[in-house]
């Protein structure tokens, strides 16, 4: 097992990068690593191939955490994190600084999510998307991949990425991986380690919901949201919206996206699941 090269300056990362000209590939991270992020990494690898390089960002963005979130409280286990990256045999981990990444700081210039930004996640968390999508920009800027990895976890930022791609003619692929969940169905998050015995109990309900309303996609759309608020109980509901794949206004048929937000006493989880209307 080698270790990763570690970047923490915008210089280290040039420098690192100028050793070789392989086909590359990022995962970006909040770091707090878990099975999910393997899931990109082994991606990532995938895509480049043993001949490629693989490369992980680490960075608690303040951009994207509003007032009152847990922005402090989020979990930093670094030196856990490099383990994983090892491991998994990460070519290169960029971890820098916030002052480092935002060197004027904060930023005057920021990427605008449009309409979807407001909606979904965007409605609980007013400017969430502006922060996620300007560090993503200047993250992908410095790392400059062939190939971004995402997971569909977080599926309105898979979409808001792809479209920040297409809008602004980034040279980048951005890929997205399936949702990694725990054996009762929870999926994957470094927000799950808040949980308490009893909502964590609880948190599976989540899942249980997306997985039911998808059963009931015969029916067609109030079907699926029926079914899926059913099972819903022993969480604060925040959202649980049916859309098209594409987040616009769900179609009567054809390929569709459940999503749900939901709070386990403290702890806010999200979750999204495919839905095939007939
Ligand atoms: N369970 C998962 N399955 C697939 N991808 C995941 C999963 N959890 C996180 N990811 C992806 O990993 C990348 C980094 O996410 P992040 O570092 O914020 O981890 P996280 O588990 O989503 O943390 P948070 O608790 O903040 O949601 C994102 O593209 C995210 O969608
Ligand atoms: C993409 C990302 C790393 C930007 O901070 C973050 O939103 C995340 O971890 O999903
Ligand atoms: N992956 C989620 C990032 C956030 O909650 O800010």
């Amino acid at each position: 097992m080698t270790e990763p090269i570690v970047a923490r300056t915008r210089d280290e990362l040039a420098e690192a990068l100028s050793r070789g000209e392989q086909e590359s590939a990022v995962v970006l991270t909040m770091g707090a690593l878990h099975a999910g992020h393997r899931a990109l990494i082994h991606a990532a690898r995938d895509l480049v191939g043993t001949g490629g390089a693989v490369l992980v960002t680490i960075f608690v963005n303040p951009l994207q955490f509003g007032p009152g979130e847990d922005f402090e409280r989020y979990p930093r286990p670094f030196g856990a994190d490099l383990a994983v990256c090892a491991e998994e045999g990460v070519d290169l981990v960029f971890a820098p600084a916030t002052e480092e990444l935002y060197p004027l700081g904060d930023p005057q210039v920021t990427v605008a999510p449009g309409p979807l930004g407001a909606e979904l996640e965007g409605a609980v968390r007013p400017g969430h998307f502006a922060g996620v999508l300007t560090v993503v920009a200047k993250l992908l800027n410095l790392t400059v991949p062939s190939y971004a990895v995402f997971g569909e976890k977080d599926y309105q930022q898979l979409v808001l990425v792809g479209r920040m791609v297409a809008d602004l003619d980034l040279p980048y692929e951005i890929v997205g991986v399936p949702t990694v969940r725990e054996a009762d169905g929870l999926a994957l998050s470094s927000r799950n380690r808040y949980l308490s015995a009893d909502e964590r109990a609880a948190a599976p309900v989540l899942g249980r919901a997306l997985e039911a309303g998808a059963a009931a996609a015969a029916g067609g759309p109030d079907a699926v949201l029926a079914a899926a608020r059913a099972e819903l109980t022993g969480v604060e509901l925040d959202y649980l919206e049916l859309r098209g794949a594409d987040l616009e206004p769900a179609p009567a048929t054809g390929p569709a996206r459940l999503l749900v937000a939901a709070r386990a006493g403290t702890t806010r989880l999200i979750d999204n699941i495919a839905v095939d209307l007939p």
